[in-house]
């Protein structure tokens, strides 16, 4: 059984993300022997996956509280950390007690946020189950919940003490979710590791099944891209931004649709949205605009959005975290491979790119 290990963070911070078959087992010695309580957030969904885990907790020695989230983004919501937060409180849960968070990203996030925000901050582990929750959400320590008026507006950054990617929790992803999850791997491939971006390409059934022969390889890339734009830029003061291409436009879309549409769906749109905008600013040429529409069209991810809710759309890119002020700022490409930010683009730039993104 092969298990790969990627290094994040520097010598204060340094955790790993652990990526192979069976590697949940390593559960109990991430959380370690000075946690006497161990808080453990999962959903309906990944119960199975949990119990076992929760198990060898209890066997290991720890008193462990399982508490139930919402599934999907209805747990990345302000009444659900402060009910995890009165849980916390009534069990006594201090210090050197942990959370541990198994599911997708919207268990990984909500976990992430009530371990930095008890007490100031505990020990959090997170065993993503979800291919979007392995490869992006589970590191770097950005956690959030959402907001009315947006997309994970509150937060901390908190790096996990640990990350597993256990490949078995993808037998039982719905084939909508691991899809969702390859915009964020195509993302990778578009920023930083074009080879991600050939590998998809090179057989695209292969990539669509989680059980795909590249889907390990997939994994152990975008770990890798996202492992280290982190480490150098943990609070996102500059290079990190170019983590969130695609974004602007697919938190707006998410926000739109009241949460309901899957974060990689919106992902994908946006990258489309943001590669029509670095065309029509003259920094890549139509032929990288038709690969971002082949690759993700290829795998099933949607690649336009309907025409008439531009207005809406663009007021809600109004409260991307990467505007500053009334200036608005886009991760954008100058080729694949290499990201860059464009600040005040137009309106008729923004409106000729959603032109080109909308049925
Ligand atoms: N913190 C970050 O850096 C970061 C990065 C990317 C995305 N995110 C966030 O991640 C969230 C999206 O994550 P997601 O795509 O994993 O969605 P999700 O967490 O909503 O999970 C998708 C669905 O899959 C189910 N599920 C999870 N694991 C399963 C399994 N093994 N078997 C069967 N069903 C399973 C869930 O219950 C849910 O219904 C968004 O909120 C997004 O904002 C955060
Ligand atoms: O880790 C990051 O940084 C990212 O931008 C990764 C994104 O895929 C992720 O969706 C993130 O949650 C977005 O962050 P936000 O700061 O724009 O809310
Ligand atoms: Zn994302």
């Amino acid at each position: 059984m092969t298990v790969s290990r990627i290094a994040v963070g520097g010598s204060s911070d340094r955790y790993e993300v652990v990526i192979g078959n069976g590697v949940s087992a390593e559960l109990p010695h991430l959380v370690g022997s000075s946690a006497e309580r161990v808080a453990v957030l999962y959903t309906g969904n990944t119960w199975l996956i949990a119990r076992p885990l929760v198990e060898a907790l209890e066997a290991a020695g720890h008193t462990v509280h399982s508490m139930l989230v919402p599934d999907g983004e209805a747990a990345k919501d302000a009444t659900v950390a402060a009910q995890l937060w009165g849980k916390l409180g009534r069990a006594g849960f201090t210090r050197s007690d942990a959370v541990v968070g198994i599911g997708g990203g919207a268990v990984t996030d909500l976990a992430g946020f009530v371990a930095a925000t008890w007490l100031r901050g505990v020990r959090c582990v997170l065993v993503p189950t979800t291919m979007l929750g392995m490869v992006d959400a589970a590191v770097g320590g950005k956690t959030g919940i959402n907001t009315d008026e947006g997309k994970n507006l509150v937060g901390a950054f908190h790096p996990p003490a640990g990350v597993l990617c256990d490949l078995d929790a993808l037998s039982t992803l719905p084939a909508d979710d691991h899809i969702a999850g390859l915009a964020e791997v195509v993302k990778a491939g578009f920023i930083a590791d074009t080879a991600i971006v050939d590998l998809v390409e090179s057989d695209p059934r292969e990539a669509s099944r989680p059980e795909g022969r590249h889907t390990r390889e997939l994994v152990e890339r975008a770990v890798a891209v996202k492992a280290e734009v982190v480490s150098a830029d943990l609070r996102e003061s500059g290079r990190r931004e170019m983590l969130n291409y695609g974004h602007t436009l697919g938190h707006a879309i998410e926000r739109v649709e009241g949460y309901t549409f899957r974060h990689g769906y919106a992902v994908s749109v946006g990258m489309l949205f943001a590669a029509e905008l670095s065309r029509l600013d003259g920094r890549i040429g139509a032929e990288v605009v038709h690969r971002h529409r082949d690759v993700l069209s290829s795998v099933g991810l949607p690649v336009s959005y309907p025409e008439a809710a531009w207005p809406r759309l663009n007021e809600a890119m109004r409260v991307d975290k990467k505007a500053r002020g009334a200036t608005l700022r886009f991760v954008v490409l100058d080729a694949p491979g290499r990201p860059a930010l464009l600040a005040s683009p137009s309106e008729d730039l923004l409106t000729a790119a959603y032109r080109a993104v909308s049925v």
